[in-house]
């Protein structure tokens, strides 16, 4: 059993004609993006608004209708998936270097769902890298103020072993922390720190999580929607 793509496809039922729906970026997310694709070939109508330009490939070439943030007053649903889910519902995301947008896309939503392997689900986060979205100039700067604190930064590579530049022209610093103790307190100073375009702690921000697991689909509500 592909367990991404069991929640991808759940997670494509609760998308409703007439929506404009957020579609998220990653592996989990592109099983998503095919079913919603599938739904939309049926007559399903809907305006898509992408995370990526992966993703924006994606969903073109399934002839999804799409719109930029801007365009949109309101997203009503985003699906995205995320790299760890804590016990208490705060994600880490971004290890496909999308969290910018995505956190643009999950800011502008009435609802959002993601969608994980129970491999994600953690009690704690901070085991999986966290990415710091940086602006390329004085980017070492942020990197030696990384180090000082001991977070054990790297940045992201390619496959050619070049600097990753992300959809916006940035580049991703990747912290090693191990476990983050408080992840508010993290989150501000990083709001905070001169340089720093986004980070991919993603607090109080899901509204339903769809877990996948070899029992199957659970659905877990973390919080009200808006
Ligand atoms: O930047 C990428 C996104 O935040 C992804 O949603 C996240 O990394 C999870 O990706 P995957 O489903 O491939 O594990």
């Amino acid at each position: 059993m592909n367990l991404k793509q069991m929640v991808g496809e759940k997670a494509a039922e609760y998308v409703k004609d007439g929506m404009i729906v957020g579609l998220g970026t990653g592996s989990t997310a592109a099983y998503m993006v095919e079913a919603i694709g599938k739904r939309v070939q049926n007559g399903l109508n809907i305006v898509g608004v992408t995370t990526s330009d992966r993703t924006a490939r994606q969903a073109e070439d399934l002839g999804i209708p799409l719109k930029s943030v801007d365009e949109v007053d309101m997203i009503d649903l985003t699906i995205d998936g995320a790299d760890e889910i804590s016990a208490d519902f705060q994600g880490i995301k971004g290890g496909g270097a999308a969290h910018l947008f995505e956190k643009i896309v999950a800011d502008a939503s009435k609802e959002v769902i993601w969608i994980v392997d129970d491999s994600k689900m953690v009690e704690k986060l901070g085991a999986f890298p966290l990415p710091i979205e940086v602006i390329p100039y004085g980017s070492m700067q942020l990197f030696r103020i990384f180090e000082a604190k001991g977070y054990q930064p790297a940045f992201r590579m390619t496959e050619k072993n070049e600097k990753l530049v992300t959809d916006a022209g940035h580049l991703v610093i990747d912290l090693h922390m191990k476990e983050i103790e408080d992840p508010h307190a993290l989150a501000a100073w990083l709001d905070g720190l001169t340089g720093v375009v986004e980070h991919g702690l993603f607090l109080d921000r899901v509204n339903t999580i769809i877990v996948g697991s070899a029992s199957g689909t659970q659905i877990i509500e973390a919080r009200p929607s808006i």
